[in-house]
């Protein structure tokens, strides 16, 4: 890129501070504006703001920043720049900026996440991106780190950069939301107790989105137990459709595809058709029934039935846990990948004839699993950001008996967190042999 200097700044600040190490660096101390949750599972008495924006066709001096009357910062470091682009021409062609959410930014998964995002291999090469990077005041300062290992990566198409640690300032006019923070559980933590804390900070977060969100926001939720957390999200943003909201189970598809591929002794893009089916946990179920190898129901290539129903079903369910040994920590750059498969599987139209999982609410789904829960099924898109549930599927025995399981834990995760779903007090038995992926 070319840069050009000016000599006034459209880059507006509240109480700018410059960092000691970071010339660029812009910050702001303020009260919450908003703050509406009433179990405030974060200290929030302050939240910090740094936050950058780039214009195209413009330089501007980091120095000559300048105080916004409104006091609402919008931009972080470089990003505070504008700028001629070399490929003026070519940016012509770019398409409206999108605001992206992250909530989580400083963790490990989006490590990963960001800097795919940033590229343009997930939105696409003509598609400017506005990042929105919510942290905590335990990571403020990684995510400061974040932002700056995002200005020295220079993407031409991250135009803004924002991290805050105030959720309603971050979610404004976003049109996506990848919900990645959450409490990871620790030894002695009971589940219930996790879906406590974690379902306020999901209920806060929905509170926020139906506030200030775009009202056709598409929402990702990835912060474990994901497809309660998901439920008591939507519960909390009724200004947004509940379709809108998904919750991460791509992860436990394309782990399942590996799986059928190794099997089978076939490259992976010969497996289609992979559907997931319900609660992000060990109770999951990879439907082998339904999905193809090299167009052959995988039965039909894989004739070991057993094989199917123990070692690749158990496999799947437990891949998470496995990965942690081996690890000491999750699944973090495969999680990534899965959340860009994940978005891309929207904004593009399925291939025909296939379809792809996601963690959907269940409102008439056609499969006669229960309603008003967010359950795994098979989704085809048109590549408007919508999807449609697949009709066309077969079920046995084995099949059903499986589903009731998943079912039954997550009806059961439900009652745990209905004082966070306005649906009463919550009354939590789980079933003890039900798990996260990632504990075993
Ligand atoms: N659905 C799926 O397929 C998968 C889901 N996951 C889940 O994704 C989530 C994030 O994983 P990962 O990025 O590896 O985790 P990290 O521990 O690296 O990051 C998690 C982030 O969550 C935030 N957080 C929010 N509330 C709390 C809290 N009360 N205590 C501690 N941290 C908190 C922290 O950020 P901050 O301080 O800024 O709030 C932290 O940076 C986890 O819940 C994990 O179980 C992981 C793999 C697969
Ligand atoms: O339990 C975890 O954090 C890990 C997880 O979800 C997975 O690997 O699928």
């Amino acid at each position: 890129m070319a840069l050009t200097q000016l000599n006034n700044s459209t880059c507006s600040k509240t109480q700018l501070h410059s960092s000691s190490q970071h010339s660029f660096l812009s910050r702001t101390r303020t009260l919450p504006r908003h703050y509406h949750s009433t179990f405030a599972p974060l200290h929030r008495t302050q939240h910090a703001t740094i936050s950058c924006s780039v214009a195209p066709n413009q330089v501007q001096v980091p120095a000559a920043q300048t105080q916004d009357p409104k006091g609402k910062p919008d931009c972080y470091g470089v990003f505070c720049l504008t700028y001629d682009l070399k490929a003026e021409e070519e940016t012509k062609s770019w398409k409206k900026l999108i605001n992206i959410a992250v909530s989580g930014a400083a963790g490990m998964i989006s490590n990963h996440l960001l800097f795919k995002l940033a590229s343009g291999e997930v939105f696409g090469p003509d598609q400017p991106i506005a990042l929105k990077l919510l942290g905590s005041e335990r990571s403020i300062q990684a995510l400061e780190g974040v932002a700056m290992e995002l200005e020295d990566s220079l993407f031409p198409l991250l135009r803004e950069v924002v991290i805050s640690i105030d959720p309603y300032e971050v979610f404004q006019d976003a049109e996506w939301a990848l919900l990645i923070g959450a409490k990871p559980r620790g030894p002695g933590v009971e589940r219930a107790a996790l879906l406590d804390i974690n379902g306020q900070i999901f209920a806060e977060q929905g509170k926020a989105l139906n506030a200030v969100a775009s009202r056709n926001a598409k929402v990702i939720v990835v912060g474990n137990p994901c497809n309660t957390n998901a439920l008591i999200c939507l519960k909390n943003a009724p200004n947004i459709p509940a379709k809108n909201f998904h919750a991460l189970t791509r992860l436990d598809e394309n782990r399942a595809k590996c799986q059928l591929a190794l099997k089978a002794g076939v490259f992976y893009d010969k497996v289609s058709n992979m559907t997931i089916w319900g609660n992000h946990s060990t109770t999951q179920v990879p439907d082998f029934l339904n999905a193809r190898i090299d167009g052959l129901p995988v039965k039909e290539v894989i004739k070991d039935n057993k094989w199917l129903e123990e070692e690749f079903t158990e496999k799947v369910q437990k891949r998470g846990g496995v990965l942690i040994q081996k690890w000491g920590r999750s699944s973090a750059a495969s999680t990534s990948v899965s959340i860009v498969d994940a978005i891309r599987s929207l904004i593009t139209p399925t291939p025909e004839g296939d379809w792809f999982s996601s963690g959907v609410y269940t409102n008439g789904n056609p499969y006669g699993i229960a309603e008003d829960i967010v359950f795994s099924m098979p989704c085809r898109s048109k590549g408007d950001g919508d999807y449609e549930l697949v009709k066309d599927v077969i079920f046995d025995d084995y099949l059903r008996q499986k589903l009731a399981k998943t079912e039954a834990e997550l009806l059961a995760e439900k009652k745990c967190v209905a004082h966070l779903t306005g649906e009463g007090i919550a009354v939590c038995d789980l079933p003890g042999d039900t798990m996260l992926p990632g504990e075993m």
